[in-house]
C-alpha cells in the first residue's frame, strides 16, 4: 500500500450515513446523450420523440389481393404500375399501392376469368359482398397513424418494448436518452471458480448473480464483466483505462451494452473490457498481500473518498475517484458484506450519476431487540412478517441464506433498537414490497345493464368488476 493511500485511509473511515452522503455527493448527473436503440431499454427519453415522416410512410394494402381502380371487371396490369380506370394489379399485405389505386379487392372476393376476347381479367367472385370493393376498402393510407412533427412519445417516457418498436418504425436508429452510468464489474480472487462444487480453499462465484441486478436496479448500465486473479499487475491492467482509445474495444463495448440490455441482470453478462463511468471490484478490500485496490488507486493518481465504513458487514468498502473521472467502488469479497457495501456507496453513487435521488429508507417496527453496539451500524437482512421487520437469520458476512429470503435490510443504529420500535429499512430490488399495498376500499360503481346491439363490439369490462 502506498503512503498516500494509507494516510488517507485513516481519516476516511465514515459512518453509514456519512458514507452514503459522500457517495451521493461524489458525482453529478451524467448529461443526456444519443444512444443506439438497442441500448435504450429502461431509459427515459430526454426530448419529445416526433414523427419524421407520415406514419405509415407509404400507402399500402391491408390484404392480399388486387389493387383496383374504378369498377370491375378489371384489366390486369403489371404489379406496381400506375392504374388507369378499370385496371387492377396483384398486391400483397403491406405492398405499396400503385398510383391510381382506389381500393383493394381481397383475394377471396375476386377471380381471374377470360373476357370476351379470351384475355384474363379480374372480376368479382361469388363470395364478394355486394358493392365491393367500396372506395378505400382494405387500404392503409399514408399518415393514418401520425403526421410529420406529431409527438409520438413525450419527453420523460420510459422506453420499453412498445416504445422502442414505435421509435424503430418511425425510422430512428438512436434516441436522446437520460444520462445513465456505464458500469464495469471486475471480480477478483484466484480462489474463485465459475462452476461446480469447488474443493476446499476455493469458492464458487456469487457476484455474477448478485451485482448485475443491483447495478440495473439503481440505474447503471452494465458494459462488461471480468474475472481476474490476485496478482498486482492483473489488478492494474484491469483497472487502468488503457482500453478507452482502442476502437476495437469500443466496438466490443457497444456489443456488450446491447448484450447487457438484452439480458439485463443475467449471470451471462459480457466479459469485454471497456470504458465505464464506474468500475465495481469485488474482493481485495482488505489489507492482505493479495489486496491491491488501494495501491492501484494510488498508482493511477486516484483519490480515496471513502475507505472503510463503521458498519457490519461490509466495513472495508472503498469508494475512489480517478483523475479521468471514473469512480471505483471496492466491495468486500464476503458475499453479504459486498451487498451491504453496494447499498452504502454503490447505490447512492449510481443514483446520483443517473440523475435520481438516492434510495430512501422507510420505517418498520422492529420484530426483535438489538442491543447497543457502539460506533457501528448493523445491516441486517429481514423478512416482513405481520408488518414488522424480522431478521432473516443466517446473516453472517459470508452467508447468503438470510439474504435469499429477505425483503430488505434493517439499518440498526449503534445504540440498538427496542422490540416494536420503528427502524429504518432499505428495500432489496428482488424483495417483496416493504409497505403493504393500500387495500382498495371504495366500492366500484355497478355497471349499468344495457342491451347489446349485435353490430357493436361487446364490452366485457363488467366481468372485471
Ligand atoms: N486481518 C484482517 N482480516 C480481515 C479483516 C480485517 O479487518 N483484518 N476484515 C475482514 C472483513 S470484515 C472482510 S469483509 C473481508 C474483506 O475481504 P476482501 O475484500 O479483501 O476479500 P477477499 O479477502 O478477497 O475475500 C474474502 C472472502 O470472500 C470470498 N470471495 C471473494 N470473491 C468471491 C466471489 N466472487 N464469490 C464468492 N466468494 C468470494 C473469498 O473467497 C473470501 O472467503 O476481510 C476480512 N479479513
Ligand atoms: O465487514 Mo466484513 O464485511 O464483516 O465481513
Amino acid at each position: 500500500m502506498s503512503d498516500g493511500a494509507a494516510g488517507a485511509a485513516h481519516s476516511l473511515h465514515h459512518s453509514w450515513s456519512e458514507a452514503r452522503a459522500a457517495a451521493a455527493a461524489a458525482g453529478s448527473p451524467i448529461p443526456p446523450a444519443e444512444a443506439p436503440l438497442s441500448a435504450c431499454a429502461g431509459r427515459a427519453l430526454a426530448k419529445d420523440l416526433t414523427a419524421l415522416t407520415p406514419l405509415p410512410h407509404y400507402a399500402s394494402s391491408a390484404m392480399d389481393g388486387w389493387a383496383v381502380s374504378g369498377t370491375g371487371p378489371w384489366i390486369l396490369a403489371e404489379p406496381g404500375e400506375p392504374l388507369a380506370a378499370h385496371q387492377a394489379s396483384p398486391i400483397v399485405t403491406g405492398g405499396a399501392l400503385p398510383a391510381g389505386a382506389r381500393a383493394v379487392l381481397r383475394r377471396e372476393y375476386g377471380e381471374i376469368a377470360p373476357d370476351d376476347e379470351g384475355l384474363p381479367h379480374l372480376r368479382l367472385g361469388p363470395a364478394a359482398p355486394p358493392g365491393s370493393p367500396s372506395g378505400g376498402a382494405d387500404l392503409r393510407p399514408a399518415g393514418e397513424e401520425a403526421q410529420p412533427g406529431d409527438v409520438l412519445l413525450p419527453v420523460g417516457t420510459e422506453l420499453g418494448p412498445a416504445q422502442l418498436a414505435l421509435a424503430a418504425i418511425a425510422g430512428y436508429d438512436e434516441l436522446p436518452v437520460e444520462g445513465r452510468p456505464l458500469v464495469r464489474i471486475v471480480r477478483t480472487g484466484s480462489e474463485v471458480v465459475e462452476s461446480g462444487m469447488p474443493e476446499p480453499g476455493r469458492v464458487r462465484d456469487v457476484f455474477s448473480f448478485l451485482i448485475p441486478p443491483l447495478v440495473a436496479a439503481y440505474g447503471g448500465i452494465l458494459v462488461g464483466q471480468q474475472k481476474i486473479g490476485d496478482a498486482a499487475e492483473e489488478w492494474h491492467a484491469a483497472l487502468a483505462d488503457d482500453a478507452v482509445a482502442d476502437t476495437a474495444v469500443e466496438d466490443a463495448v457497444e456489443d456488450a451494452v446491447e448484450d447487457a440490455v438484452e439480458g439485463s441482470g443475467s449471470a451471462s453478462a459480457p466479459s469485454q473490457l471497456g470504458p465505464a463511468d464506474v468500475v465495481i471490484t469485488t474482493g481485495g478490500t482488505g489489507k492482505g498481500e493479495s489486496d491491491h485496490l488501494r495501491d492501484v488507486v494510488a498508482r493511477l493518481g486516484g483519490r480515496l473518498l471513502v475507505d472503510g465504513i463503521s458498519m457490519r458487514p461490509g466495513h472495508p468498502t472503498v469508494l475512489a475517484e480517478l483523475p479521468d473521472g471514473r469512480f471505483f467502488v471496492g466491495l468486500p469479497g464476503n458475499p453479504l458484506a459486498a451487498v451491504m457495501g453496494f447499498l452504502a456507496v454503490g447505490e447512492p453513487l449510481l443514483s446520483t450519476l443517473g440523475g435520481r435521488p438516492p434510495l430512501n429508507t422507510v420505517e418498520l417496527p422492529s420484530g426483535t431487540v438489538f442491543e447497543p453496539e457502539l460506533k457501528r451500524t448493523r445491516l441486517v437482512p429481514f423478512r416482513r412478517m405481520y408488518g414488522m421487520a424480522s431478521p432473516a437469520g443466517a446473516t453472517g458476512s459470508g452467508m447468503l441464506r438470510g439474504l435469499a429470503r429477505a425483503d430488505g435490510v434493517m439499518v440498526i443504529p449503534p445504540h440498538g433498537v427496542q422490540l416494536g420500535e420503528p427502524v429504518q429499512v432499505l428495500p432489496l430490488p428482488w424483495g417483496r414490497p416493504l409497505v403493504e399495498p393500500a387495500v382498495e376500499t371504495a366500492a366500484k360503481p355497478k355497471p349499468k345493464r344495457r342491451s347489446v346491439s349485435s353490430k357493436e363490439p361487446v364490452d366485457w369490462s363488467a366481468l372485471d368488476a
